[in-house]
């Protein structure tokens, strides 16, 4: 359905799973706030380990059917954040998780990484086109930290943030969009380094992530947004949970299936990387600056 009227904010993930550990309360606050909140999750995490031993056997080596297990663990994480609208990239399975950098599976026919950039773009100019987001949240070039499906979902995201504003480009996909603002996630240093030490000391798990391990980290003068989402921290860390084959959640910490403890932060960093910042340094809300009331034409707002 074509908006009209409102805040409309859209991811664009790699796994399930990511959109949790990196926007969870962001996504919480502004589905609580009334905005429309639109994730896009590129591939269904089919290559995934299982930090459950009894769902051991669901692994791509064994049965391969964790894909199929995935869907339902992000289903039960948008409800507990209450967004509604979920979607996987060309559908389910169009695209399967390639694997960490390295692997054989990296040049498996059909995995994420070998997709055609703009083939898969276009899958996503069609949901920008019908959603019509004034925000994007996506990854940095190095997809936060180097796994292929992170950095394909980066070069996706942001192709089809250009192809969709262009008017000559498939226009059977919809009306021409130019979202507003797009931000990269971003975690500073500074916070993440006081973050590990308390993830230390609480000893929640048998050992801490180094910074190497944890996505986005940037000096913090990079970061020009933040969102306190510290009302909706129960719900990111019950949606963390619902992705209990890969996180398990103890306390402020969480570990993934390396079982390395990290932070678990309710506030959530970004970087503005297109669109003009609105007032106040750092940003405190995505749409800052934005007029979010006026009706957007039927034709779209590239005319
Ligand atoms: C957070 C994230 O992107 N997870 C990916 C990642 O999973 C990691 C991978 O299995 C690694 O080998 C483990 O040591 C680490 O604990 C995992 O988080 O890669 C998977 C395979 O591509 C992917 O399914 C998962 O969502
Ligand atoms: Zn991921």
């Amino acid at each position: 359905m074509t908006a009209t009227t409102g805040r409309r904010l859209l991811l664009v993930h790699a796994h399930p799973d990511d959109e949790s550990i990196g926007n969870g309360a962001t996504m919480a606050r502004y589905a609580a706030e009334g905005a429309r909140v639109t994730l896009v999750t590129c591939t269904l995490g089919e290559g995934g380990e299982v930090i459950q031993p009894e769902l051991a056997h669901l692994t791509a080596d064994r049965d391969d059917t964790l894909g199929a297990h995935r869907i339902g663990e992000l289903t039960e994480a948008m409800r507990a954040l209450g967004v509604t609208d979920f979607r996987f990239l060309g559908g389910p399975g169009r695209y399967r998780d390639s694997g960490m950098m390295g692997v054989p599976d990296n040049d498996a026919p059909g995995c994420f990484w070998q997709a055609d950039v703009d083939e898969a773009a276009d899958h996503l100019v069609a949901v920008v086109r019908e959603v019509r987001p004034q925000v994007l949240v996506t990854y940095d070039e190095n997809g936060g930290y180097g796994h292929p499906d992170h950095i394909q979902a980066h070069r996706v995201a942001m192709r089809a943030y250009e192809l969709a504003a262009d008017p000559a480009h498939r226009p059977e996909l919809g009306a021409p969009w130019r979202i507003a603002k797009v931000y990269w996630n971003r975690m500073p240093r500074s916070v993440l380094d006081a973050g590990l030490a308390a993830t230390a000391a609480e000893a929640a798990f048998p050992g801490t992530a180094q910074p190497a391990d944890v996505p986005g980290v940037v000096a913090d003068e990079v970061v020009t947004t933040v969102l306190d989402g510290t009302a909706h921290a129960g719900r990111k860390a019950a949606a963390m949970a619902a992705h209990a084959t890969q996180i398990t959640v103890n306390g402020s910490s969480f570990a993934l299936s390396n079982h390395l403890g990290q932070p678990l932060f309710a506030t959530e960093y970004y970087q503005l990387v297109h669109g003009q910042a609105g007032p106040g340094r750092p940003e405190r809300d995505l749409f800052a600056g934005l007029d979010t009331t006026a009706p957007t034409p039927s034709e779209g707002n590239t005319r």
